[in-house]
């Protein structure tokens, strides 16, 4: 499942019209495309608008009509803003033209059980003007199924901003999804968002990670397997304030699957967490002894930050471990604003909008509609690897690529779920070879638990130590030979 910009999709059908598959060609295979999924969830008897716009989604939305109408659907095909004015579009308008199909340029009597938004697609410019407004404003009255072609009217494609927009049920992205599905506020007007084939290659630098990613990069441990094998974690986080951090982290590293688990913390944390978590081992007093140097053997890779406060002595730390060659976990307490100086092994940073409002300069708001942008600029600028968590958590790489995630819910919410996911995080770096898929594989594993904990009981009951509870079974599920 890919995630195309708009700039991208415009190269991709530049491309293609160079090399012979022309838009027009694009526009046929999108509109058939279209008509074969949408037929699925009609009614033959079902009374269906389309509302065309002058540009090439208005031809999507042309194509659509005629094979509708070729099919025996009752379809009324508008353009309420007047005739197309794009080469494609106009061509598909004169051969609908030419087959003898209907179509207005005002809306009939209705009442209309399907409406189709064909307005404006990835070439939306906004604030929409005001008739468009009141048309939206008229669509989202009726009580009708909504369909988005390619994006809702009102939003845009690449990022989160919306004006008034059509709340569609369903939203069908052609050859990909548009960066505003995962982006606030213009999330909420996709409903059901699919991507639709319309035959162009896939080379997109963003993707969503899918359970099949999982089931391809997650296989089942070899029988002759030992602890080694899996590796050793330092988690270095929790207070006397706030054991519980560390616990969580730690529990999250040990369930998914890491071969050793040191844990760095105070004696009290270390004696609340060892009766939950026996099978780790505690490094007491650890955030003054790694700051003064010390530094247990063997330690495969690192988290540092649930549930630490103390900057000074965590910036000891990470001075002391800058220079070893082992991926690097930054978290909450350790996430205030650093330079990140250049450094061998991968760093990952798990900042909330938040924590990354106070590492960017930028605001909440600014970061919620164009999440997927500024993270793959701020992995890109400073060589780190960013978890920007919330809902459709991102993981933007060094090297411009990235993954969505879809997987979690409100469930999430809560205090302790970031101090777990740091520690699935530290537990797959450490227990599998390829960085990229082990980070992706815990965020998504992370979100699914809280999926199947929903199954069961409200998301306001679920804590964040109850993830870890169903991550093995959601794991037997996934892993295979
Ligand atoms: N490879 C693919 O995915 C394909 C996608 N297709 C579809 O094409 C559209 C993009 O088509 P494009 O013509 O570039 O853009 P739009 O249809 O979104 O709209 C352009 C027209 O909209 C007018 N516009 C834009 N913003 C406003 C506004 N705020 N108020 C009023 N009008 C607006 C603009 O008018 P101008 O006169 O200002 O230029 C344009 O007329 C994509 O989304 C897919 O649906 C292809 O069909 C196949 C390949
Ligand atoms: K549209």
């Amino acid at each position: 499942m890919f995630i195309y910009r708009e700039v991208e999709i415009r190269k991709a059908d530049e491309t293609a019209a160079q090399n012979g598959l022309s838009g027009n060609a694009l526009m046929e295979t999108a509109g058939r495309s279209l008509f074969l999924r949408i037929k699925e969830i009609l009614n033959k008897n079902s009374r269906i608008l389309i509302l065309s716009g002058r540009g090439n989604n208005g031809g999507d939305g042309i194509v659509l009509a005629r094979y509708l109408n070729q099919w025996g659907y009752k379809v009324d095909l508008v353009f309420p803003f007047g005739e197309p004015k794009s080469d494609s579009a106009s061509e598909h308008f004169r051969y609908y033209k030419s087959v003898g199909y209907s179509w207005s340029t005002s809306i009939g009597d209705g009442p209309y059980d399907v409406i189709i938004d064909a307005l404006l697609g990835v070439g939306t410019r906004l604030p929409l003007n005001q008739s468009y407004q009141d048309l939206l404003k008229w669509c989202n009255q009726q009580h009708a199924l909504k369909i988005a072609i390619d994006i809702p009217t009102g939003v845009l494609a690449d990022r989160g901003e919306a004006d008034i927009a059509f709340h569609a049920d369903y939203t069908f992205s052609l050859h990909g999804f548009k960066p505003s599905t995962f982006l606030l506020p213009s999330n909420t007007y996709f409903g059901q968002a699919e991507s639709i084939d319309i035959g162009l290659p896939q080379d997109a630098k963003w993707k969503i990670w899918s359970e099949k990613n999982v089931k391809r990069t997650m296989k089942k441990r070899g029988s002759n397997s030992h602890k080694g094998t899996f590796g050793t974690g330092l988690l270095v986080a929790g207070t006397d304030e706030m054991p519980g951090s560390a616990m969580l982290a730690g529990l999250g590293a040990m369930k998914i699957g890491i071969g050793k688990l040191v844990i760095a913390t105070t004696p009290y944390a270390a004696s609340i967490i060892a009766t939950r978590l026996p099978e780790a081992t505690y490094l007491h007093d650890g955030l003054n002894k790694l700051a003064v140097g010390t530094f247990p053997d063997g330690i495969r890779a690192m988290a540092i930050g649930p549930g630490l406060t103390d900057e000074k002595l965590i910036d000891q730390v990470l001075e002391n471990v800058w220079e070893k060659e082992i991926p690097l976990v930054i978290d909450a307490g350790a996430l205030g604003k650093r330079e990140f100086a250049p450094r061998k092994a991968p760093i990952i940073i798990t900042p909330h909008p938040g924590e990354f409002s106070r590492l960017t300069g930028l605001s909440v708001k600014e970061i919620e509609a164009n999440r997927l942008e500024i993270s793959s600029q701020f992995a890109l600028q400073k060589n780190v690897i960013v978890v920007l968590k919330g809902a459709n958590t991102v993981i933007a790489f060094p090297n411009g690529t990235g993954f969505i995630n879809r997987t979690g819910n409100a469930a999430l919410a809560k205090g302790g779920s970031g101090d777990t996911l740091t520690g699935m995080i530290l537990g797959l770096i450490c227990s599998e070879s390829d960085i990229t898929s082990a980070i992706a594989n815990a965020v998504y594993l992370h979100g699914l638990c809280a999926d199947e904990l929903v199954k069961e009981q409200n998301e306001r009951s679920i804590v964040a130590g109850d993830i870890t509870n169903v991550l093995g079974r959601v794991m037997n599920r996934l892993i295979t030979d």
